[in-house]
């Protein structure tokens, strides 16, 4: 253990409240000063945190322990899911880094003197200061916040794009036939969100659509698609030439997937000819973060774009194709370049549109708008209220609650549209955006749920989550409606009678499951799973994933004879992907399952109606999935669902946390659990730092 004080002078310590320290736990650093070990102990920072802080401290000859923890908290901010860490706001950071461990109380421990703190870091030579400070340092300081610098560039290269976006003047459109797209596909009264959006859409470089579920998210984008590929003009830098689009940059670029483009409005003009074309086909890429994401995307964009009334809009929009955002951006694993597009390689598109744009991370949006170019319109899709990405930064909720910038005088289309969108809005209640104010920040939200199942108190009960409203979660949670269930578990273990409701479900859903993949019926496999899930919060634990998924292996043995043998693979097996695999097409957080074929098994996976079969060599690592923590479960939805909540103390329990379990279920949803843990959900947002929000200080 090394004796060097810090260096600047820090308080004394008072015994801190922390476990008793035992020299063999894996999860207490070895080598560090007392002081610094303190917040290792009380599992402030774990030791892998320290660990990198003092290496970089070696490496740039910096030995004060204040700007070690300082950094280390970077490390632990990055990995909490922040972008960067507050000095005079560790809230968050009071809670212990380990999701086993409970609440503790970390306000004991010898915590330094802000100020002190602040200036030690500034003047470390591991930390470059301010937004002009040296690029070759670890770590940057601006604004009060330290950030690791791989970090900062990222959220930077955002800010700017972003920026440069909201900025830029409009799109060429067709004003005459935008006016008439605009009428024809959202006709109805109850349709000016959603035609907002639309209008926004077509004329602006960033659109970011946000609403709950229900509120017709997906049906707008099949819309707005609609109305783009009749007003939209391509702009000078989008020209179609013969050997397909070459972008602002000068590089051309094949089709990559995702890409739709619709034959009957292709026009190609004579070779040579660079000119703009009216009428040339409007490249669009669908992607979400996930496959199973993209595959509802996709399968909900054809079903709305079928039911369009005018078939030339129908067969403007053609069958468009959705990928994950890897996948169109050209993940190439190993690869010193990650993606094959990036800035000096743009995607060819005009258009690309996201969905579930909350489970995006920081460093995947900046790949992203990097590689796009910057006369392409960008659609931001998905609900800020859900969980944000496993990765650092929130950046969809970032986008929607950044300080608000007036529109450009020339947004016209949208002006006009917006005056009777927002007509009436009433004053946004505390700690809502103001739809107005947003607009210039490209963000429109809908408001209005459409989606019929107005029997349902599932929608109800997340509007009061995400109110915040804890009393009224209790009540809708205990009213004994058919569609929402609460299995009240005081002691935080299940009794019988709850072990046997689930149970129920479990084996309705695990039955139909074996029996469609024994008869090797992928649909119908498919489909069964996604008939019930068990979510879970941790991954283990007495409330884990571990131990349910174990249950519920067991509960589906028992009733349906499907007995695991040496072989994991037998039909019936329910299967997550847990790692990337472009060439496969399969994605982390991607669910199948083994259905029989011939003498074996192939894994399925993706869209019922059109699954894609995968042989079990070729199958990236997988894990069985009769459970799924609700981080794994964001992007899917289930007809009905069970929610174990961890007891009140976990760490892990959020506001956001139980909206998105909420969410994900479309006919039935069981909350198993204590009122202590639901209050504590319903009240307790994440707080996930970030510069994104505000401007850049100045100096
Ligand atoms: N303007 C509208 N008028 C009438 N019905 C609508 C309208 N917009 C959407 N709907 C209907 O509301 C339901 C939900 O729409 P949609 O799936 O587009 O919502 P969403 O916001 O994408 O939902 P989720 O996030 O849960 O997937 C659908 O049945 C859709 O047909």
């Amino acid at each position: 253990m090394t004796t060097t004080p810090p260096r600047t002078p820090v308080p004394a310590a008072p015994a801190p409240a922390v476990p008793p320290a035992d020299e063999g736990d894996p999860r207490l650093a070895v080598g560090v000063a007392a002081w610094l070990g303190a917040f290792n102990a009380a599992r402030v920072v774990s030791a892998a945190d320290l660990r990198v802080a003092l290496r970089l401290g070696r490496l740039t000859g910096e030995q004060d322990d204040q700007v070690l923890l300082a950094v280390a908290l970077a490390v632990r901010a990055v990995r909490s899911g922040s972008v960067c860490v507050r000095l005079d706001d560790l809230g968050s950071l009071e809670l212990p880094e380990d999701e086993e461990a409970a609440r503790a109380d970390a306000a004991d421990l010898p915590w330094p003197d802000r100020a002190a703190w602040a200036a030690a870091v500034a003047r470390s030579p591991l930390v470059a200061v301010g937004v002009d400070g040296p690029a070759d340092r670890p770590a940057r300081w601006v604004g009060g916040a330290l950030y690791l610098d791989r970090y900062w560039r990222d959220e930077l290269a955002v800010r700017h794009d972003v920026d440069g976006r909201l900025a830029a003047g409009d799109l060429p459109v067709d004003p005459d036939r935008l006016d008439l797209a605009l009428t024809r596909l959202f006709p109805a009264a109850d349709d000016t969100r959603q035609r907002l959006a639309a209008a926004h859409a077509a004329t602006r470089r960033l659109t970011v659509l946000t609403g709950g579920p229900g509120t017709g998210k997906t049906t707008t984008v099949a819309r707005l698609l609609a109305v783009l590929h009749d007003a939209a003009l391509p702009s000078s830098s989008s020209v179609v030439t013969s050997s397909g689009v070459t972008s602002s940059d000068g590089s051309s670029a094949s089709v990559p997937q995702g890409t739709a483009v619709t034959p009957s409005a292709a026009v190609v003009p004579p070779p040579g000819d660079t000119a703009p074309v009216s009428g040339a086909a409007l490249r669009v890429a669908l992607a979400a973060p996930t496959g199973k994401a993209a595959a509802r995307l996709q399968e909900a964009v054809r079903e709305v774009v079928a039911a369009f009334p005018d078939p030339a809009d129908r067969d403007r929009v053609g069958t468009p194709v959705a990928t994950t955002l890897h996948r169109l951006l050209g993940y190439r694993p190993g690869s010193s370049t990650r993606f094959r597009h990036d800035a000096h390689h743009h995607l060819p598109h005009d258009v690309v549109v996201v969905d579930e744009t909350s489970m995006v991370a920081l460093p995947l949006m900046a790949r992203l708008l990097e590689a796009l170019r910057p006369d392409a319109r960008l659609v931001l899709v998905g609900d800020p209220d859900q969980l944000a990405s496993v990765e650092a930064g929130a950046v969809l909720g970032d986008l929607v609650h950044r300080e608000p910038v007036a529109p450009p005088a020339t947004a016209s289309a949208v002006v006009a549209t917006a005056d009777v969108a927002l007509a009436g809005s009433p004053p946004p209640a505390d700690g809502e955006v103001d739809d107005r104010a947003v607009l210039g920040n490209g963000v429109v939200r809908l408001r209005t749920v459409h989606r019929q199942d107005r029997d349902s108190e599932i929608l109800p009960l997340a509007a009061a989550i995400q109110g915040g409203r804890p009393d009224e979660v209790l009540v809708l949670l205990r009213a004994g409606h058919e569609s929402v269930q609460f299995l009240e578990t005081p002691d935080d273990s299940p009794d019988d009678a709850v072990l046997a409701a689930v149970r129920a479900d479990a084996v309705a859903a695990g039955a139909l499951l074996v029996e469609a993949a024994r008869a090797g019926d992928a649909p119908a496999a498919l489909a069964a799973l996604a008939r019930h899930r068990v979510m879970v919060a941790h991954r283990r634990g007495p409330a884990g994933r571990g131990r349910w998924a174990a249950q519920v292996e067991a509960w589906v043995e028992e009733a349906t004879g499907h007995h695991a043998t040496d072989s994991p693979w037998v039909a019936g097996r329910p299967l997550l992907v847990t790692t990337n695999d472009a060439e496969v097409g399969l994605y982390n957080g991607d669910t199948g399952v083994l259905v029989a074929e011939g003498d074996g098994v192939v894994a399925v996976f993706g869209d019922p109606r059109a699954p894609l079969r995968v042989r079990t060599h070729r199958l990236p690592p997988v894990e069985t999935v009769h459970a799924m923590t609700v981080h794994r479960a964001q992007g899917s939805q289930f007809d009905r669902v069970t929610l174990v909540l961890p007891p009140a103390t976990s760490p892990l329990l959020t506001r956001e946390l139980l909206y998105t379990a909420v969410t994900r279920a479309q006919t039935f949803v069981r909350v198993v659990g204590s009122e202590d843990a639901v209050r504590t959900a319903v009240t307790s947002p994440v707080h996930r730092a970030s510069g994104l929000r505000s401007a850049l200080p100045v100096g």
